[in-house]
């Protein structure tokens, strides 16, 4: 990152400084901290950490600067919401100069961003490759569009494998995410075929077949705060749960009701469920949401792009006075707040652009406390 182009006093030097966002904080919660930034691919191992009496300084990746779908109050949440033993872990985010790091290794490869930036500034620029690809475990998922040449891509796949630490399998978007399902295809392009991978966040461990169910890393930041919100008395139903992402971020309520028409999701649902010793708690239910018959006080629906063809059978799950997550495709989240005010009374709890989703379209998620449901008064 270049910033601070100055002309120095007349003499017309132009001076670049790069620098580096930085998490402060004391030496008691900097392990924990660290330990948080490596979770979510955030440190930036190029740089020694450093330290200065009791204070600790943990470099940041840059691609917290280049993420749509994280941001810096997302990082502070996510850091808060991690209380040490002793209570409120202290820090702020500040800029440093690159020259008060120390560098880790100074013989170390490029990062596979670097790689792409060097070599395919061009492509990068007219959109055929992107700089953001999606790690799931141990397989990296690239987006590099069909105009690239076979061989070009199987190349840029074997480079990935080699600059992208701990990746056993390369493959990248071939489609959009699409059909009942919502699963995208792939293509192979460098290491194992086998779409099989273990992947962790927020604290908790899942399978998943990138080839097989719908799966988005990118989300995890919005687990995390839906995950801050459950109550231990709540009653949790996952529309379209998937292979349970959701269903086990909220772990901490009294019940799951986790429902999926994709079998393949499902089996790793099950699978997922004993990983993380939830047997008790959440129970899989193969079928189409509409033909489910149950009560929650707190409806998760993820399935943003027809998620106002469900907005009748979520008002039918609800308990009133309880809260419909409400994640939904469009240009302005009116678009949802107007569709909820001709079917229900409701207050609007919190909303926030959870991800880009096209140039001129976003992922919304839209809180909705149900006050009074007309729709279920009426029958
Ligand atoms: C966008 S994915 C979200 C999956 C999961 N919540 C996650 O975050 O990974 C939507 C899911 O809804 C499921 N689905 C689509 N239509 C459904 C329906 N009518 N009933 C139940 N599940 C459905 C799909 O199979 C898919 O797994």
């Amino acid at each position: 990152m270049k910033i601070n182009g100055e002309k120095n006093n007349g003499n017309n030097i132009i001076q670049d400084i790069k620098t580096i966002k930085t998490i402060k904080t004391n030496l008691k919660n900097g392990e924990l901290i660290r330990r948080l930034l490596l979770d979510y691919n955030l440190l930036n191992k190029d740089y020694k950490l450093k330290k200065s009496n009791n204070d600790l300084y943990l470099p940041l990746n840059k691609e917290l600067e280049e993420m749509e779908d994280i941001n810096e109050n997302d990082l502070k949440n996510v850091i808060s919401q991690n209380k040490s033993q002793n209570g409120i872990i202290e820090f702020e985010i500040i800029t440093l100069k690159e020259s008060d790091f120390e560098k880790s290794n100074g013989k170390k490869n490029p990062s596979f961003k670097d790689y792409l930036i060097t070599n395919y500034d061009e492509e990068l620029k007219n959109g055929t490759i992107a700089h953001a690809y999606d790690i799931i475990g141990d397989i990296v998922i690239l987006q590099i569009s069909d105009e690239i040449s076979k061989e070009e891509r199987l190349k840029l796949g074997e480079k990935a494998k080699e600059l992208i630490p701990s990746v056993r399998a390369v493959f990248r978007r071939e489609s959009d995410v699409k059909g009942e399902y919502r699963v995208r295809d792939l293509e192979h392009l460098a290491g194992e075929k086998d779409t099989l991978t273990l992947y962790k966040e927020n604290g908790y461990k899942l399978y998943v077949d990138v080839a097989k169910v719908y799966f988005s890393p990118r989300l995890s930041w919005e687990r995390n705060r839906i995950m801050q919100k459950i109550e231990k008395d709540d009653i949790i139903i996952d529309m379209f749960c998937g292979v349970g992402p959701y269903s086990i971020a909220c772990k901490d309520a009294k019940k799951i009701y986790s429902i999926d028409v994709n079998p393949e999701a499902i089996k790793l649902l099950k699978e997922n469920i004993k990983l993380n010793n939830l047997e008790n708690k959440i129970i899989p239910i193969l079928e189409d949401v509409r033909k489910v018959n149950l009560k929650g006080n707190r409806i998760i629906m993820n399935l943003p792009k027809y998620a106002n063809q469900f907005v009748d059978k979520a008002l039918e799950l609800v308990e009133d006075g309880g809260t419909i997550h409400y994640y939904m495709v469009g240009a302005d989240l009116n678009e949802g707040i107007e569709l909820f005010k001709s079917k229900c009374d409701f207050e609007v709890l919190e909303s926030r652009v959870v991800k880009s989703y096209s140039p001129r379209e976003y992922v919304f998620v839209i809180d909705f406390k149900i006050i009074k449901n007309n729709k279920n008064n009426k029958e």
